[in-house]
C-alpha cells in the first residue's frame, strides 16, 4: 500500500470521516489532488477531521511544555511551524501525525525551495526583493523562539546575522549542502514556514480563540486538495470534527478543489508555488521612487498617499482588472508634471502625465517581454515563471490600453478647453502656406517628420499675439485664452540675456527675411524677439504634446475631475 492510502486509512482509523466518492491520487509531476465519482453540490461535509488530528499551537505547546506566553501575536505560527519541522526532521520522534508528516512533500513548489541555480532567473525581479525581505522576518521570529525556548540552532548565528547576508542563497546552499536537515535549522524551519504558507488553514475556521487573524494550523487530508479560484466552499466545526464542504456539482472524474482565496499570482506563486491563468485576481505592483517633497504635498492636492507610500520617497501602486489604473496614481503623475505657474491638477498635466505614466507602463511590458523569453522547456517551475511574467506583462499592456482610453476620454469631454494644432494648421490656410517656403511644410505630418513643430508652434502663437494688427480680421476663430495667456506671460515676464541668446538662432534664421518674403503675415504687428521669448512660456504653459501621435494641443487652464 502506498503512503497515500497509509494516510487516509490513518485518518480513518483515527475518527475522520472520508466520503466514499472523493478518490485521492498521486502523481510524481503534480502531487496529490482528488477526484470525484460524481457529487451535487450539498451542504453536508464531504470530509470530516477530528481535533486530535489537526497539528494546532494547543499541540505544539504540549510538545515543547511551555504555555501560550511563549507565542509573540506578531509571529503566531513560530512554535507550531517549529514543532512541525521537528516532527517532520527530528529522529526518533514518532507521533500521531506519522503517515501525515511523511506525506508532507521535502522539497516544496515555492520560489524559495528552487535550487540555487532556478533562483538566478527570478533575481533582480520584485519577485525575488520580497522573498529577501520576507526570510530576515523568519530568521527573526526563529531565533527569538529558539532562545525562549532555550534550545540551541544547528547553524552557525554569527553567519547568518552577518549584514547584508542573502538569506535566500543561504537557504538554498545549506540545503544543497545537507542532505538530512538538522530539525533545529534555519533551513528546516524556513521549510515548515512554506509548508505553512501552502497548505494551513485560519484557526479562526476553528474556533475564535485565536491569538491572531494570522494563526493557523495543519489540516491534514482535507490539504491535499488543490486551489481553484472561485470555487464555493466552507470549512466548519462541528461535533468535534472540522469539516470541509463542496458546494460544487461535480460530474465523475473532475476534479475536487478547495479554494485557497482570492490570490494575485504572486501570491500564488511565493506562497503556493503555482499561478492561474487569467487570474481575475492578479495584480502588477508600480514601484515609483519621486520626490519626498512632492509626495508629501500631495495629499494637499487630494491625492490620499497613506495606503501607497513604502518610504519617504517611494510609493507602489497596485493594478489591477478591476482597477487597470487607479485613480491616485493618475493624479500623481499629474502632480509630477504640474508647472510652477499652475495651482493643481489641470486638464494638461493630467494628459502630459498620463504620457508620462505610459512611457514607464511600456517600459514594464518590454520587462516582462524580456523574461518570457526564458527557455522554460526544461523545467516546470520555470514554465510557471513564464506564465507568471506573462500574465504581468499583459497586466501592465492592459494598464496602457486603460491610459490611452482615459486620455481619449479626456481630449473628448474637454474638447472645449481644448484645440489641436493641427485643427488650427486646417484653418489658418495663410499662416500653413507660408510656410511652404520657409520650412518646406506642404501638410500637417511633414511639421513631425521634418522636426520643425516647435518653430512653428512659436512663429503661430506670436501671430495669434499680432492678431488684432492685421488689417483684415483673421478668417477664424482663435481660442482666447492662448491671447490672454500671452498678455499675461508678456506683462509678468523677466527676460535674462540667456534667453535673448538662446532664441537669437532661431530668430536670426528666420528674421527680418521672412517679414520681407510674407508681409501679410510677418510684416505686420511685432515680430521681435521678445515677442518669441514670451511665445516660448506660453508654449510651455498650454501645449501639450500628445505622444502617441506627436500631435500638439493647446490646452486650457482647466480643472478636471476624474
Ligand atoms: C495544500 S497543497 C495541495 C495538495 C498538493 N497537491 C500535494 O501534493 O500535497 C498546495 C500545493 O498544491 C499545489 N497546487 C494546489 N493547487 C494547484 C493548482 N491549481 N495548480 C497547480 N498546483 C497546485 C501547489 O504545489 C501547492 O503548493
Amino acid at each position: 500500500m502506498g503512503k497515500l492510502e497509509d494516510c487516509i486509512q490513518w485518518a480513518v482509523k483515527n475518527g475522520s470521516i472520508v466520503d466514499e466518492r472523493i478518490h485521492f491520487k498521486q502523481s510524481s509531476i503534480s502531487g496529490i489532488s482528488a477526484v470525484v465519482e460524481g457529487i451535487l453540490a450539498t451542504e453536508e461535509p464531504l470530509i470530516q477531521i477530528p481535533s486530535k488530528l489537526l497539528i494546532t499551537n494547543e499541540k505544539a505547546q504540549e510538545s515543547f511544555q511551555v504555555d501560550s506566553d511563549v507565542i509573540d501575536k506578531n509571529a503566531p505560527n513560530a512554535l507550531v511551524q517549529l514543532y512541525v519541522a521537528k516532527l517532520k526532521f527530528a529522529k526518533g520522534m514518532p507521533s500521531i501525525y506519522q503517515p501525515y508528516i511523511d506525506l508532507l512533500p521535502l522539497k516544496l513548489e515555492q520560489p524559495y525551495f528552487w535550487d540555487w541555480k532556478e533562483l538566478q532567473v527570478i533575481k533582480g525581479t520584485d519577485l525575488y526583493l520580497v522573498m529577501k525581505q520576507r526570510l530576515p522576518k523568519l530568521l527573526e521570529e526563529w531565533t527569538t523562539l529558539l532562545k525562549k525556548l532555550s534550545l540551541e540552532p544547528s547553524d552557525d548565528l554569527g553567519q547568518l546575522e552577518t549584514p547584508g547576508l542573502d538569506l535566500v542563497d543561504y537557504v538554498a546552499r545549506y540545503r544543497e549542502t545537507n542532505e538530512q536537515l538538522p530539525w533545529n535549522s534555519f533551513a528546516a524551519y524556513v521549510w515548515s514556514a512554506g509548508i505553512f504558507a501552502s497548505r494551513a488553514f485560519p484557526k479562526i475556521a476553528l474556533n475564535d480563540q485565536c491569538l491572531s487573524i494570522n494563526e493557523a494550523f495543519l489540516y491534514p487530508i482535507v490539504d491535499f486538495l488543490n486551489h481553484k479560484n472561485d470555487t464555493k466552499v466552507k470549512w466548519c466545526f462541528q461535533d468535534g470534527k472540522m469539516c470541509f464542504v463542496s458546494k460544487e456539482s461535480l460530474k465523475s472524474g473532475e476534479e475536487l478543489f478547495n479554494n485557497y482565496g482570492d490570490k494575485s499570482n504572486e501570491e500564488l506563486l511565493l506562497n503556493y508555488g503555482f499561478v492561474q491563468d487569467n487570474n481575475q485576481y492578479d495584480d502588477a505592483r508600480l514601484t515609483l521612487r519621486l520626490d519626498s517633497q512632492l509626495l508629501d504635498g500631495a495629499e494637499q492636492l487630494g491625492i490620499p498617499l497613506s495606503q501607497e507610500r513604502v518610504t519617504d520617497n517611494s510609493v507602489q501602486f497596485k493594478l489591477n482588472k478591476k482597477e487597470l489604473l487607479p485613480h491616485n496614481l493618475v493624479k500623481l503623475f499629474a502632480l509630477v508634471h504640474k508647472l510652477k505657474s499652475e495651482d493643481g491638477i489641470n486638464l494638461r498635466n493630467s494628459l502630459e502625465g498620463i504620457d508620462s505614466l505610459q512611457s514607464i507602463l511600456m517600459q514594464k511590458v518590454e520587462f516582462f517581454r524580456q523574461k518570457t523569453r526564458i527557455d522554460a522547456s526544461a523545467s516546470r517551475k520555470l514554465q510557471i515563471l513564464r506564465k507568471y511574467f506573462d500574465q504581468q506583462r499583459r497586466l501592465f499592456q492592459l494598464s496602457i490600453e486603460n491610459g490611452q482610453k482615459l486620455q481619449k476620454e479626456l481630449i473628448k469631454s474637454n474638447s472645449e478647453f481644448l484645440i489641436s494644432f493641427k485643427t488650427i494648421f486646417k484653418n489658418d490656410k495663410q499662416f500653413a502656406n507660408s510656410l511652404l517656403l520657409t520650412f518646406g511644410v506642404a501638410k500637417f505630418e511633414d511639421l513631425i517628420t521634418k522636426d520643425c513643430m516647435n518653430q512653428i508652434l512659436l512663429l503661430w502663437i506670436v501671430r495669434v499675439a499680432n492678431k488684432n494688427e492685421y488689417a483684415k480680421k483673421l478668417p477664424f476663430e482663435i481660442p482666447q485664452f492662448i491671447y490672454d495667456t500671452f498678455q499675461e506671460v508678456s506683462s509678468t515676464i523677466v527676460i535674462e540675456k540667456e534667453d535673448v541668446l538662446q532664441m537669437m538662432g532661431f530668430y536670426q534664421a528666420m528674421f527680418p527675411a521672412m517679414s520681407e518674403k510674407i508681409p501679410e503675415i510677418y510684416g505686420q504687428g511685432n515680430w521681435r524677439i521678445r515677442q518669441f521669448i514670451v511665445a516660448d512660456t506660453v508654449m510651455d504653459r498650454l501645449v501639450w504634446t500628445r505622444k502617441l501621435t506627436q500631435e500638439p494641443f493647446f490646452v486650457k487652464k482647466q480643472r478636471i475631475a476624474f
